[in-house]
């Protein structure tokens, strides 16, 4: 499944009438199995970006389509925020569950995808605990299992651990390329941080402040398991220092226009 991002602006009405322009011209192919990462500053219209993918939101002129679909239906999008939006009151069985009863899947397929997915996040032993009694790690474990659960074309992740302790934080980036060598699924992720950027994607794409416009993308040409290793250290650090240089120049640009 290759998703095809065309030429895409997206506008919002402003405050005084005027119209307010948040992406502009994006082009951008996600192809099948690939891990792509949004990163740029506040506001250059990450999570819009992504709420189009997700159908969420529309774009205001270009578009957003998917090849390599065989059946003749809309893609399953699974989706991951950083505010989880589980309901409090149900289990994280039933937490999962709701997905699967909204795809009308009978009550045996929907145990066996409760099973298997409460068993590829770590989550086993703790179908009938409230989410009020995890941590956030394991909050955030739950909302991977329910994206997952319903066995989606396309993974959507918008900042899901940016609400982690630091510690958490990297082993759920651990888990997660875990995960996504098991499935294998292609992903649009956003982040703030340029670390995590270089860690999870095959390629990163850098957008500019508003109206968010594609500075540059990156392939990280680095095996994706050996990324953490000493081995690999200056090269890591090599990547980041180029995707903070770029937005840092970009931002630089803008003072430098305030101030002129
Ligand atoms: N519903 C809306 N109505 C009007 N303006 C909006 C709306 N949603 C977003 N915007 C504006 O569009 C721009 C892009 O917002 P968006 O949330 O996509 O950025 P972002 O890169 O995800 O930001 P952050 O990194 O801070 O989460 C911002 O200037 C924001 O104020």
């Amino acid at each position: 499944m290759r998703i095809v991002i065309e030429d895409v602006t997206k506008t919002y009405p402003g405050t005084n009438g005027e119209s307010l322009t948040a992406l502009d011209q994006i082009n951008l192919t996600i192809n099948p199995e690939e891990f792509v990462v949004l990163v740029g500053p506040s506001g250059c219209g990450k999570s819009t970006l992504l709420n189009m993918v997700g159908g969420l939101l529309s774009p205001s002129s270009g578009s957003i389509y998917v090849e390599g679909l065989t059946e003749d239906r809309d893609p399953a999008i699974g989706v991951v925020f950083q505010e989880i939006g589980l309901f409090p009151w149900r289990t994280v069985s039933q937490n999962i569950a709701f997905g699967l009863e909204e795809l009308g899947l009978s009550a045996e397929e929907q145990a066996k995808r409760l099973s298997r997915y409460m068993t590829l996040v770590g989550l086993n032993g703790f179908e009938q605990s409230y989410p009020h009694q995890l941590s956030g790690g394991m909050r955030q474990r739950v909302g991977i299992a329910r994206a997952l659960a319903i066995e989606p074309d396309v993974l959507l992740m918008d900042e899901p651990f940016s609400a982690l302790d630091a510690q958490t934080r990297t082993l759920m980036q651990e888990e997660l390329l875990d995960i996504w060598h098991k499935t294998r699924l292609s992903t649009l992720y956003v982040t703030h941080n340029i670390q995590e950027a270089v860690y999870l994607a095959d390629r990163v794409v850098v957008l500019s402040r508003r109206p968010g416009r594609i500075i540059r993308i990156i392939s990280i040409e680095m095996p994706k398991r050996e990324r953490g290793s000493a081995a690999y250290s200056a090269q890591f650090a090599e990547y980041a220092d180029k995707i903070w240089g770029l937005i840092r120049k970009d931002a630089e640009d803008a003072l430098r226009e305030g101030i002129s």
